[in-house]
């Protein structure tokens, strides 16, 4: 598949657009208009500029209002076209993109406006250029692909084909098997967006994702499309207003990430397969100053213990039965953060291949004589995530500590859970695609939860055959919160008896997040518990969920150890599969009355 993405989804000037298509890795980009018209640039010179790249220009765009009832400003059209053509050889390219007409004097008669696009594709054959007619969901006359495919047929003319792009044929909810049978298709652009009700022209102009990142099926559309034997570049065209402000050079590996990634899902195979995670080996806290004591002291509250300290030093490894946390006192941070993951795979090295065609190559940390080489993907977050294999090479690392002689406190671990990792304002979607493309996780439900500083958006990736479940956590703006972040990064601890946990944990002398009596008195209204059950919870400061096949989940929250990192335990019963995202809010208020251990 040859890959080709639009210079309107990427921020910055022309000559940055193209070096970030370029860097990334794609063949050829569009040209968009307003980016040439606002460019210093002659069209020869982005012509050569290109060429230096090695990134092809496969099409210019948009061409807009083709035909017009009024004969005088339809040959007024003729005209502007012209000079456009003037302006796409001088640019090295053949193909012209021409939308459906938006306003009030389009042409409402097929035949007439099939004659008129003929009479446009005439000209512009006669300057070696091809024109592709997309139907705009939102055209006065031509709206669906069908329809527009229909005029081009009217029109015969071997110098004018069909455009397809994803958004405005699925955006309006149309059937793109239909795609298979067009017989002269000429470009394909593609996009994924969030399923929002709204009206499809502000949708499309700001809510456009790349593939992945939406809820559009685009495999199926993909697949129609090359059922029509269609073989040009597949090209993004994302109008969103993140990646319009975000770095170019970093959207660009992104959005060719996303292309790989569909090319994959149409094709199944066309990428060596993904890992399969089998469960955490550990989650690895960065800590140091201030911070380390405060996160030891929780870690032994909770009935962890140092079983371990790395050979070279500086990085501790806290067990309790299958939980285990590495301490990092190798960070600069004073401040305590969740910094790394580790996951148990088969085959660590069978993973590089597919991280690299997902322009996500695996690092290695440097390591000492007789280390484990653990590979590892730095995930777009920044956060380290280290591939281990199922034999514990990696724990030899660590020399073991003598076990202290107290009993752990009742009631064990048994695994981890989850985790959170809160992610910047433009990153969400970006991290999201990682997780799902290169670590094969599939993304649930987005979850909106009121917080007293904002709304935080969540969304949780999950494994389906393995207790590896990572949820991405955003504000909505860069300017959160008067300074604060909205929320931290944790780990869950899974339990089978978080009552016990909890018990042992605060005659540890750990804290508990406050949770306000509202909260258990609203939780009384809602389910139908059994007083005694639900004052052992509001002791405690549990949050509890229900689910619809009364499937329940239990919560615990220690206090924060920093603004970045803090402590659950969970406790599922019945197949409860959620994270209680409707306690969530109540989590949030709660931290910003009790923000971090002081
Ligand atoms: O929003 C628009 O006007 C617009 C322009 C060109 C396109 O290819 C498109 O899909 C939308
Ligand atoms: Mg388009």
């Amino acid at each position: 598949m040859r890959t080709s993405i639009a210079t309107v989804s990427l921020a910055g000037t022309l000559p940055e657009k193209l070096r970030a298509a370029a860097a990334a890795g794609f063949d050829a980009v569009e040209v968009f208009e307003p980016d040439l018209v606002t460019s210093p640039l002659r069209p020869a010179q982005v012509r050569s500029l290109a060429a230096d790249l090695g990134v092809r220009i496969a099409l210019y765009q948009p061409f807009r209002d083709p035909d017009d009832v009024d004969p005088a400003r339809a040959a007024r059209v003729r005209d502007r076209l012209r000079r456009k053509l003037d302006v796409v050889r001088e640019l090295g390219c053949d193909l012209v993109l021409v939308c459906s007409s938006v306003h009030a004097a389009a042409v409402r008669d097929d035949d007439e406006l099939a004659a008129q696009l003929s009479a446009l594709a005439d000209d512009a054959s006669a300057a070696g250029v091809r024109l592709a007619y997309e139907a705009l969901a939102w055209g006065a006359h031509v709206s669906d692909y069908r329809h527009g495919a229909r005029v081009v047929a009217l029109a015969d003319h071997p110098a004018l084909g069909t455009c397809v792009d994803s958004f405005h044929v699925l955006s309006r909810g149309d059937d793109p098997d239909g795609i298979a049978d067009l017989e002269k298709v000429f470009f394909c652009q593609v996009a994924d967006a969030p399923l929002l009700g709204m009206d499809v022209l502000p949708w499309s102009r700001h809510h456009r994702l790349f593939p992945g990142q939406g809820g559009f099926d685009l495999a199926r559309f993909q697949r129609a499309v090359l059922a029509a034997g269609y073989d040009g570049p597949v090209s993004l065209e994302v109008f969103n207003d993140l990646y319009r402000q975000a770095d170019p050079g970093r959207t660009a590996v992104d959005a060719l990430r996303s292309l790989r990634y569909l090319a994959d899902r149409t094709v199944p195979g066309t990428l060596p397969a993904a890992p399969v995670p089998r469960d955490w080996a550990f989650v690895e806290v960065a800590a140091s100053g201030a911070g380390l004591p405060a996160v030891e002291s929780l870690l032994t509250a909770f009935g962890l213990r140092r079983t371990g300290v790395h050979r070279r030093g500086e990085v501790d490894l806290w067990t309790r039965g299958p939980v285990r946390v590495v301490v990092n006192q190798r960070s600069a941070q004073d401040r305590a953060r969740l910094s790394s993951l580790g996951l148990e795979v088969d085959q660590p090295h069978a993973l590089a291949e597919r991280a690299r065609d997902l322009l996500a190559p695996l690092v290695h940390r440097p390591v000492g004589p007789g280390e484990a080489e653990i590979p590892s993907l730095v995930a777009p977050d920044g956060t380290w995530v280290q591939f281990c294999s199922t034999a514990p090479e990696w724990r030899d690392d660590f020399v073991p500590v003598p076990a202290p002689a107290d009993v752990a406190p009742q009631g064990g671990f048994t695994g981890i859970d989850h985790v959170t990792l809160p992610q910047p304002f433009a990153g969400f979607d970006a991290a999201g695609l990682f997780l799902t493309a290169v670590l094969g996780l599939q993304a649930g439900e987005l979850s909106e939860i009121p917080a007293p500083d904002g709304l935080v958006r969540s969304r949780p990736h999950t494994s389906p055959r393995s207790p590896v479940r990572i949820a991405l956590n955003v504000g909505p703006t860069s300017a959160t919160l008067r300074g604060r972040p909205l929320t931290g990064g944790h780990v869950a601890f899974a339990t089978n008896d978080l009552v016990a946990v909890v018990d042992g944990f605060l005659a540890a002398g750990g804290r508990a997040l406050p949770v306000p009596g509202n909260y258990h008195d609203d939780l009384a209204a809602r389910f139908d518990l059994d007083e005694e059950f639900c004052e052992s919870l509001r002791r405690r400061g549990i949050l509890y969920d229900r689910d619809e096949r009364g499937g329940e989940f239990l919560q615990f929250f220690a206090r924060s150890v920093s603004r970045e990192f803090f402590v659950e335990v969970v406790e599922r019963r019945g197949g409860y599969a959620g994270f209680g995202a409707g306690n969530t809010a109540v989590r949030l208020a709660a931290q910003r009355v009790a923000p971090e251990e002081d």
